[in-house]
């Protein structure tokens, strides 16, 4: 999978740029987070990945055709769209008619939809819930069933708008497998999230947002190394990467074993 933009703009007013000249590569199976402050155009970025939104200004490829040239429905086969409120998404009277759904619209065979169903209950957790409505979820469980539906589709690209949103540490762990599991399978993850230390505990790759322009793109050591562009940004990396910084460890690290980690070696280093 390939999404290529280049020089993207979107403008939902003729005064107003949400999304000022954005060019990006986003490639393979490395998962890859976008952060950014409230209104930096993060959403409005995503939602140019399958149609959903579509350019003012610039192109976006997905693997190398247009995506002008084809509907929503057609892309989402492709690239799955999670959306931040499962309210905008789910509207069947039970999770299995939410699962199915969208298989049976572009015509999976019957066997393999059960099949997925099955996989697919079970990595989000929602095995014997399956025949309850949506309604009758927890708000937690409620996202999972957003998140499956997505994935019973088999897109090769899945796009998580604010996963974490409203997750405790279970659900929090449960993403983390959902995101090892699609890129086991070669599949692009590309999540929304404004948690630090889930986005440095689960992505390799960094993208900053300000202003509907990309302030940062790198790796994820990289991205949190610069502590004034991200001040500037009003983003606030986890409390340990903090705390290291704040010692003047070269070093970036995430976690308190990286932290004592890298004490010790710069105390070995200068003793
Ligand atoms: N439907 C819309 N109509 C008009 N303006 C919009 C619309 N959606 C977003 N905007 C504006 O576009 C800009 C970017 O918004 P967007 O939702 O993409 O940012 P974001 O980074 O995802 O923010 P958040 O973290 O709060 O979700 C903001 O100024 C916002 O007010």
């Amino acid at each position: 999978m390939r999404i290529e933009l280049k020089g993207l703009e979107h403008a939902y007013s003729k005064t107003d740029k949400a999304l000022d000249g954005v060019d990006l590569v986003l490639e393979g199976s490395e998962p890859v987070a976008i952060i950014g402050q409230n209104g930096a155009g993060k959403t409005t970025l995503v939602k140019h990945f399958n149609g959903i939104l579509r350019p003012t200004g610039g192109s976006v490829e997905i693997n190398g055709v247009d995506i002008n040239t084809r509907s929503t429905a057609e892309w989402s086969r492709e690239v799955g769209y999670v959306f931040q409120n499962p309210d905008d998404q789910l509207f069947l009277e039970s999770v299995r008619k939410e699962f199915e759904f969208g298989p049976r619209q572009i015509g999976m065979d019957a066997d393999t939809i059960a099949r997925r169903v099955n996989e697919v209950a079970e990595l989000t957790g929602l095995s014997k819930k399956l025949d309850v409505h949506p309604f009758d979820l927890t708000p937690t469980e409620k996202k999972f069933c957003t998140i499956g539906a997505v994935i019973m589709m088999d897109p090769a690209a899945v796009i998580f708008d604010e996963p974490t949103c409203g997750q405790d540490r279970s659900g929090n762990a449960r993403l983390k497998t959902i995101i090892e599991r699609l890129r086991g399978q070669g599949k692009l993850c590309i999540t929304i999230s404004h948690d630090m230390k889930f986005v440095t505990a689960n992505f390799s790759r960094v993208i900053v947002m300000c202003h509907g322009t990309v302030l940062l793109d790198g790796s994820v050591n990289e991205v949190f190394a610069q502590t004034d562009i991200l001040r500037r940004s009003f983003i606030t990396p986890p409390p340990i990467t903090r705390v290291a910084q704040g010692a003047g460890l070269k070093e970036t690290v995430f976690t308190v074993p990286a932290f004592i980690n890298a004490i010790t070696k710069e105390r070995n280093h200068h003793g």
